[in-house]
């Protein structure tokens, strides 16, 4: 990603007036936004403004947006892909030795059907392994109490087993937090805040990273089991690899229309989750989607959820509530919230 850090701006009321409770819109949409970050950590106002109002549109009106020239290195999204392919084929009991309903916090493996996106299905077909914030390269730590009700170690396959697993899977981590540390300001501008807004409430990432690996589904589909049911994601935003050629994830309008995010190769899906939902009072959308691989072939996919740090409240920003739009959502801790949403998730094969 953009090296530079910008200077942070910030965009008075009085310069735009517009109070953002009234963007909130049902508007359908057919297509899926792209965003060219080229250039984006230039510190010239105008241009990140025009970038901000571009996510804005896309977070008002669809919910998600492909970035492209995001500046994660492609050799690191190809050595992740390769570690997950080698960890997926491992034989079963080398995987579920680091089932993650052994783990407190939400890590390591799921089986297929491990897990229940959408309450109404019977399980996802898909494989997952989670893991999350590790020491960072420039040696910053946290203590566990950091990360209260989500705090814990990440779990890790026998380096024998699958050598330069972990190695590979962090390198692609570290990569997509700092996308994400970049996005940041971005949405905070899209918000017309200060861009430093979030600096102080992303200390110490909360980001949750999944490698999934989609079997191909193929005769009779039974509709209640896909690759992923129908939902939406936890975290303020979401940023997802997947693979080229392979078509499976599709977004849902207000209309009840299941659009194609057909992967765009060198880009990324970038999405807003419900974290966001909260704190914009629904004018961020946090669309629902699902994933169904009826390509014949295996498919994996690598999303990186990010939301605050676990002790920040989730509470709507005053620009988006109104007598008219009152607050919608009851006031959470992040960390509070995102635990009790994976619990929900995996409740079912427990
Ligand atoms: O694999 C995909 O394309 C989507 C994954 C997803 O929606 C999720 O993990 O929340
Ligand atoms: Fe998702």
């Amino acid at each position: 990603m953009p090296a530079i850090a910008p200077a942070p701006q910030h965009i008075s009321q009085s310069q735009r007036p517009l109070l953002l409770g009234t963007m909130r819109t049902e508007s359908a949409f057919d297509e899926i936004p792209v965003i060219d970050l080229h250039g984006a950590a230039a510190a010239d106002a105008g241009a990140r403004r025009e970038l901000a109002d571009q996510i804005r549109d896309a977070c008002v009106n669809v919910g998600f947006f492909y970035v492209t020239n995001h500046g994660i290195p492609e050799p690191v999204t190809l050595h992740a892909l390769d570690a997950a392919k080698q960890f997926f084929s491992l034989p079963d009991d080398a995987k579920t030795e680091l089932d993650i309903h052994k783990s407190t916090n939400f890590k390591g493996y799921t089986a297929l059907l491990g897990e229940n996106s959408n309450p109404e299905n019977r399980g996802d077909l898909h494989e997952g392994f989670d893991l999350g914030w590790e020491q960072f390269e420039d040696g910053a730590s946290r203590s566990a109490a950091d990360d209260g009700p989500m705090a814990g170690a990440n779990v890790w396959p026998d380096e024998a087993a699958v050598p330069g697993f972990r190695a590979a899977a962090l390198a692609y981590y570290h990569a997509a937090v700092r996308l994400g540390q970049f996005l940041f300001p971005l949405f905070a501008l899209a918000l017309d805040l200060p861009e430093d807004f979030f600096s102080d409430k992303i200390t110490k990432p909360a980001a949750i990273m999944r490698l999934l690996y989609y079997p191909p589904q193929d005769g009779a589909v039974d509709d209640r089991t896909i690759g992923i049911g129908a939902h939406t994601d936890y975290e303020c935003f979401t940023i997802l690899w997947q693979q080229s050629g392979i078509e499976a994830l599709q977004v849902l309008n207000t209309t009840g229309k299941w659009i194609d995010a057909v992967p765009i190769p060198g880009s990324l899906v970038v999405n807003i989750g419900d974290q966001f939902a909260r704190w914009t009072n629904d004018v961020f959308k946090s669309t629902v989607h699902r994933a169904v691989n009826r390509t014949g072939a295996e498919r994996y996919s690598i999303p990186l959820f990010f939301g605050t740090d676990y002790n920040v409240k989730l509470e709507a920003l005053p620009s988006c509530v109104s007598e008219d739009m009152p607050a919608k959502y009851e006031v959470v801790t992040a960390g509070d919230y995102v635990k009790s949403r994976l619990e929900e998730t995996y409740a079912h094969s427990k």
